[in-house]
């Protein structure tokens, strides 16, 4: 896909800043296994969210073009702590990559752990600006994810839908799938009425994505 997949009313010069941004210095700042290890909360911070292997750190890598950023697997409960990364040098803004949510095969407790870890972080973050849901096109929404929207809208956090893996299902089906997760999206008080389209395989959405999250930090 092009850098200028830009959505409808996308401010040109503000995607451009974001190609820029994404195409500059980012570094890996620190792993949170706990929320007093979470940096000085001095700078805008833009959070991955989603279930296990929804592709949360392939998305990362793919928005800041660098294959190894974030740690992927095929195995569900890659991530297990907050990964920061600084974006931008002097910093603008932190990206963080979070442990997914509703992996049964996990430990009780290791689950309950990450949980807590998630819900406190994204509960308590002042500077957190936004969260994006990530949601697998092949899958849509579940009742998982609905019980974690409905936590976002009661903390009043403001996040967006992502659906993501977009390369894995025909053009029909990710149309319809992307109609009801937006018909859901418009009933939730705490979500951006639109949704992205995404597959970090193919590029697609990348740039519109990019351009998402720096207007999420600069309003
Ligand atoms: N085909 C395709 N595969 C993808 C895409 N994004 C991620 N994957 C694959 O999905 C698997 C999981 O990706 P991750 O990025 O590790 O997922 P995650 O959400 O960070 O997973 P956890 O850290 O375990 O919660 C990997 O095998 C990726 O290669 C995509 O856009 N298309
Ligand atoms: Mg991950």
């Amino acid at each position: 896909m092009s850098d200028i997949d830009l959505e409808p009313g996308a401010d040109p010069e503000r995607a451009e800043r974001a190609r820029k941004l994404f195409s500059g210095p980012i570094a890996f700042l620190k792993s949170a296994p706990a929320l007093e290890h979470l940096p000085p909360p001095s700078m805008p911070e833009i959070a991955f969210a989603g279930r296990s292997n929804v592709g949360k750190s392939s998305l990362l890598n793919a928005l800041t073009n660098r294959n190894g950023l974030a740690r992927t697997s095929v195995t569900p409960g890659r991530t297990q702590e907050l990964n920061y990364f600084d974006v931008g040098e002097p910093l603008v803004f932190r990206l963080v990559d979070m442990p997914g949510y509703g992996f049964a095969k996990a430990p009780k407790d290791v689950v309950k752990k990450w949980r807590y870890l998630i819900n406190d972080y994204l509960r308590g973050r002042a500077v957190l600006k936004r969260t994006l849901v990530l949601i697998d096109s092949r899958h849509g929404l579940k009742d998982v994810d609905r019980e974690f929207l409905e936590m976002l809208d009661t903390a009043a956090v403001s996040y967006r839908i992502v659906l993501t893996k977009a390369d894995k299902i025909k053009a029909s089906e990710l149309a319809a799938v992307h109609a009801a997760t937006e018909a859901e999206a418009r009933k939730h008080a705490a979500a951006h009425p639109e949704v992205i389209v995404t597959s970090s395989e193919k590029g697609l959405g990348i740039a519109e994505l990019r351009t998402a999250v720096l207007e999420a930090v600069e309003v």
